[in-house]
């Protein structure tokens, strides 16, 4: 099946800065990915490129039907009431839902009588994602859509997504800072970082290809350089005389080295800790 979204070889450029590199990577349909990376890792440079807002210096993005795209200031018409805003939805796109909008909206408590511009942070959120859902997009990108949110609000912004992604054939991209919002729901992983992309890939594949390895430091105190046996070292770090590691792969182990399988925000933090590093399919140890 064709992917929902084909990223050949992209380079970005504003001015004479690369804002994304020979960036390569294909999400599956039906999938929900979390992009990561810390500012300016050219998540928005990305996200841009994928709906069509900038355009590449190099390479190719592809998007397999239609797109919906909420930026990361959920920007709405400040005048307009929500109620407005749905009835200019409907008349300006053929595929619009407008029952389940306003079922979303009625379950939320968001009066549809209300001006954009009075709407809370929360509220803001989710009827920019309630607009961008009633159009009935076969690739759903969202800039931070957690960003600003209260706890609540944001289990519920992400319970609405999976709803969605249960209901029908919809593609998720979507960029947070905030790993653990993404864990529940996410099931592709996307990390860029400076520009460029180090991770893309079915978390369960990563999860399952890594370890975290803890032992004591060697003579010197420092971490050995390479793992063993078939894998290689993301990265890690000392505390006192213990040494953990993340590794991809299976190492032979010493017998005084634990292992044990590694959660998704350690895995992120590793690869974002060691830029030299990388994860994309066709890499050993990662299944593609
Ligand atoms: N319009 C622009 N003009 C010039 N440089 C830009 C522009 N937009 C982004 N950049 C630069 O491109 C790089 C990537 O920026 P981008 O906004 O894509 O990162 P990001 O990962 O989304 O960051 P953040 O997490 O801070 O939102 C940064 O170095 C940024 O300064």
């Amino acid at each position: 099946m064709r992917p929902a979204l084909e990223v050949t070889g992209l380079g970005v450029r504003y001015r004479r800065t690369w804002a994304l590199r020979d960036c390569s990577l294909a999400v599956p349909a039906g999938r929900v990915a979390a992009l990561v990376g810390p500012n300016g890792a050219g998540k928005s440079t990305l996200m841009h490129a994928a709906v069509g807002l900038v355009r590449p210096a190099r390479g190719s993005v592809g998007v397999a039907g239609e797109v919906a795209f909420v930026a990361q200031d959920k920007p709405l018409y400040e005048g307009f009431t929500v109620a407005e805003m749905l009835s200019f939805g409907r008349r300006t796109n053929t595929r619009w839902d407008d029952q389940g909008a306003r079922d979303r909206l009625g379950a939320l408590g968001i009066p549809l009588d209300r001006k954009a511009g009075r709407l809370s942070g929360g509220q803001r959120a989710q009827v920019a994602l309630t607009l961008a859902l009633a159009r009935r997009p076969d690739l759903l990108v969202l800039d931070e859509p957690l960003a600003n949110l209260d706890p609540l609000a944001r289990h519920d912004v992400m319970r609405t997504l999976m709803g969605e992604v249960a209901e029908r054939e919809l593609t998720v991209l979507l960029s947070s800072h905030v790993v653990s919002d993404l864990e529940e729901t996410c099931d592709w992983l996307i990390v860029l970082n400076g520009g460029r992309l180090q991770v893309s890939g079915d978390i369960e594949d990563l999860l399952a290809g890594h370890l975290v390895l803890t032992g004591p430091a060697g003579p010197s105190g420092a971490p050995p350089a390479q793992p063993s046996g078939g894998a290689v070292l993301v990265g890690g770090g000392q505390a006192g005389r213990q040494v953990t590691l993340l590794v991809r792969g299976t190492p032979a182990l010493d017998p005084r080295w634990q292992a044990r399988p590694a959660g998704l925000e350690e895995l992120v933090m590793a690869y974002l800790r060691s830029p030299e590093s990388a994860a994309l399919p066709g890499l050993a140890g990662v299944g593609a």
